[in-house]
């Protein structure tokens, strides 16, 4: 079984996901972007504010292929339980608000078609919700991702990702104190695995 971790910056994913490892510690932890150098690829992207997001994206769909092939393909042909703090639906949420002003009709829409001949799509997907103003807060605002009217964009990516897989997604309040989001998370995944 393939769970995401899904939700703005801030929202308290790589918290949850370092709670589930400890909770889980037979199944494989892993992230997006990945440790590899297509991942550092990525995080220099990120860096660049002047970076085109076309290319960007590729950056991005690059590193994701590899982790397909590396990670997530061996480990459930393996019979294991992975879990990824981010996967596609960041993409498709955060690339669709990096690419509203470019050439693309619907960004939306070409950044999940490209994942669909190629990717593996997740079984279950915890969001956890956050106000774009929280969400900043708590990031820090350290990259050109974490500004709020930006993440106000790709929460609305992330709605329209909800409205079309509502038996996907497990909407988690992340608003609330971190014991309590964690209590969430973890009974959500112990469904999941029973
Ligand atoms: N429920 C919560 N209440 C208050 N603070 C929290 C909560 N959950 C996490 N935090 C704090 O918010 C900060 C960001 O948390 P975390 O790194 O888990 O978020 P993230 O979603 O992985 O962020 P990013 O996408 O930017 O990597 C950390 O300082 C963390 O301790
Ligand atoms: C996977 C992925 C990530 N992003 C953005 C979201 C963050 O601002 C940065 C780095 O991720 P982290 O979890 O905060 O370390 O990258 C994105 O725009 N698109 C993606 O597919």
């Amino acid at each position: 079984m393939l769970i995401t971790l899904e939700g703005l910056d801030g929202s308290g994913k790589t918290t949850a996901w370092r709670a589930l490892r400890d909770r889980y510690p037979a199944a494989v932890f892993t992230r997006e972007p990945t440790d590899s150098w297509y991942g550092e690829a990525v995080l220099r992207s990120v860096d660049d504010d002047d970076a085109d997001p076309l290319a960007e994206l590729f950056l991005y769909m690059a590193d994701h292929a590899d982790h397909l092939s590396r990670v997530i393909r061996p480990a459930l042909a393996d019979g294991s339980t992975v879990v990824s703090d981010r996967y596609s639906d960041s993409r498709i949420a955060y690339q669709a608000a990096t690419l509203a002003d470019s050439t693309l009709a619907d960004p939306f829409e070409y950044v999940r078609s490209i994942h669909g001949p190629i990717s593996r799509p997740p079984d279950a997907t915890l969001y956890l919700d956050v106000d774009p103003e929280t969400a900043a807060e708590r990031s820090g605002r350290t990259n050109k991702f974490e500004r709020v009217d930006h993440l106000r964009a790709v929460r609305a990516g992330y709605e329209r990702l909800i409205d079309e897989h509502p038996d996907r997604f497990v909407r988690i309040d992340a608003t609330r104190p971190q014991a309590t989001v964690l209590d969430d998370v973890t009974a959500v995944v112990d469904r999941l695995l029973d």
